[in-house]
């Protein structure tokens, strides 16, 4: 159990990697309050996965692009349960297009969900940590598209580089109030994000060819890594990025 009794709070978490970062920190003994914007049946589902284990959660709805969502997403979570030790930041949108004719609202949506939606979030998140005087623990599923680009992902890998970024600085002005925060670099992982582009049997080929562990990602791969960075066992990490990609980041031949 290395969450006994935490507070964890998780953005996205209606499906995904969000929902298994949710159910493994009830694994480990937390409550949980997970954010989402639309899957109704996907969060409730979360939340009865998470009772089923003994621990409480509530589903919050909200979008994060919206400022407002971020404060009332942690008072729900300090109603509910007294405080946040943890905070996860997974939300976030990948449309798929290309670059010369992209059109700017899918450019600013995925800039606004992925960038400011986690800004907003760890800002919240951060002042009620500092509040309660305890310290904490944010992780924020950046990418491994932080580190290398996509032709189809112009406007995607800017904003996973800068929630990898926004670690980095964070780690630096929350040092001092005993919060520590780092990121996780998912490769691919299977998911509703990636369903229609990895539908592509030649994509899906050269995707998984790329991997050296010998197959795609599974949101449960990434539950563990999340669970380690939230729990003091990483008492002394922070400002890191820990790529969870099967070795598709060094496979260069
Ligand atoms: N899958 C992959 O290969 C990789 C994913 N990632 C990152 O992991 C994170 C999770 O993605 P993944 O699990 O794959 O995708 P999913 O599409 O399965 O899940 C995305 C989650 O984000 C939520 N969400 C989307 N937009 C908003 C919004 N505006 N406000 C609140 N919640 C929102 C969705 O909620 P709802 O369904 O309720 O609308 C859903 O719960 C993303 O940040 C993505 O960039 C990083 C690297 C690789
Ligand atoms: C959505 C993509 O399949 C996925 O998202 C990322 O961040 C990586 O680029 C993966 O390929």
């Amino acid at each position: 159990m290395l969450l006994k009794d935490k507070v964890v709070l998780v953005t996205g978490a209606s499906g995904g990697i969000g929902k298994a970062a949710a159910i493994g920190a009830a694994r480990h003994g937390a409550d949980v309050a997970i954010n989402y914007h639309s899957d109704e049946a996907g969060a409730a589902d979360a939340v009865a996965q998470i009772e089923a284990l003994g621990r409480r959660a509530i589903a919050v709805k909200g979008d994060v692009a919206q400022v407002e969502t971020a404060q009332a997403f942690v008072d729900a979570a300090v109603e509910a349960f007294g405080k946040v030790d943890v905070f996860v930041n997974n939300a976030g949108i990948c449309p798929f297009h290309a670059f010369l004719d992209m059109p700017p609202e899918v450019m600013e949506r995925t800039m606004k969900v992925n960038l400011f939606g986690a800004y907003y979030m760890v800002q919240a998140a951060a002042n009620q940590m500092v509040k309660q005087g305890h310290g904490g623990s944010i992780i924020a599923v950046s990418s491994i598209s932080a580190l290398v680009g996509g032709g189809m992902q112009t406007h995607y890998t800017p904003t996973k580089a800068g929630v990898h970024s926004l670690m980095q600085s964070t780690a630096i002005a929350l040092g001092k109030h005993g919060i520590r925060c780092n990121s996780v670099l998912p490769g691919t992982i299977e998911t509703a994000i990636n369903k229609e582009d990895l539908a592509d049997v030649a994509k899906r080929e050269y995707m998984s060819g790329r991997i050296p562990l010998g197959r795609l990602g599974e949101p449960d791969d990434l539950a563990g890594p999340i669970v380690f960075l939230a729990s003091d066992l990483a008492n002394y990490v922070t400002g890191a990025a820990l790529l969870v990609d099967g070795g598709a980041f060094v496979n260069l031949q």
